[in-house]
């Protein structure tokens, strides 16, 4: 589904991303971790297709991410650290709002089914946004990507913030679009949160994917120590 090859980004003389290789396939989850300044806002920069890579290419289901951006945003979703929403407006209008700017046909039931997918109650769903936490807005995004039938999530420091009930339904809900054959790409710190939700993590230093390690029979500790390692070299 997401194929980043040879990807690389200069800020001057600083190698900002230093020949990126990683594939997340339909139904993954990737977490990207790494220290701050170790290049993965700049990777996450790249995938939008704010910044043009210097050299390398990252791959949308057979469509360049830089090249071809409107055509693969019509086809993923961005979830950034704090999702905003219009405050006077309530979950479904939210939705529908962002639905018709993206010129798609739904109406307020597929919407409603959405939401309550992603564990909005029946009585949120006719408050109005403003008085969401930041997980309840999380879900709204998430509910919108579902409707949208994302092909890739993308979300930046989605857990920072959260109580850990919240975090853990956050994972739930991120394991809803992972069943439904979502590839997804988390950006984050949150170590308890990579080692919960993925199917493989990243783990970068210095714009160098320097891990990358399939979860499955990964230990927390076995994380962390792998984690630590990384500036410890
Ligand atoms: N617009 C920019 N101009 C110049 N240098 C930049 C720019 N953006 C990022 N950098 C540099 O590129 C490197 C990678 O930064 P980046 O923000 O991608 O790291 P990060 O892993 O996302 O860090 P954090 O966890 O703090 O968000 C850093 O050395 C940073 O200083």
């Amino acid at each position: 589904m997401l194929e980043v090859s040879n990807l690389n980004k200069f800020y001057g003389k600083n190698h900002a991303v230093n020949d990126l290789n990683f594939t997340v396939a339909s139904g993954e989850i990737l977490c990207l971790l790494g220290a701050n300044g170790a290049g993965k806002t700049t990777t996450l920069n790249m995938l939008l297709g704010f910044i043009k890579p210097d050299s390398g290419s990252a791959i949308l289901d057979g469509l360049d991410m830089y090249y071809q951006r409107s055509a693969c945003r019509e086809q993923m979703m961005y979830i950034p650290e704090n999702v905003h929403l219009y405050p006077s407006f309530t979950a479904i209008e939210n939705i529908a709002y962002l639905a018709e700017l993206a010129k798609m046909r739904v109406s307020d039931g597929e919407i409603k089914d959405v939401l309550i997918r992603t564990g909005i109650t029946e009585n949120q769903l006719d408050r109005k946004v403003g008085s969401f936490s930041k997980g309840m807005r999380q879900k709204v995004a998430i509910a919108f990507a579902l409707l949208k039938h994302a092909k890739l999530v993308l979300m930046d420091e989605p857990t920072s913030g959260l109580d850990p009930v919240a975090t853990q339904e956050f994972i739930d809900v991120v394991n809803t679009i992972k069943e439904r054959g979502t590839a997804v790409l988390i950006v984050t710190h949150d170590l308890l949160c990579a080692h919960q939700l993925s199917d493989h993590i990243g783990i970068m230093s210095q714009g160098q994917l320097k891990q990358f390690i399939k979860n499955e029979q990964l230990t927390l500790p076995d994380l962390t120590e792998h984690y630590f390692n990384q500036f410890s070299a």
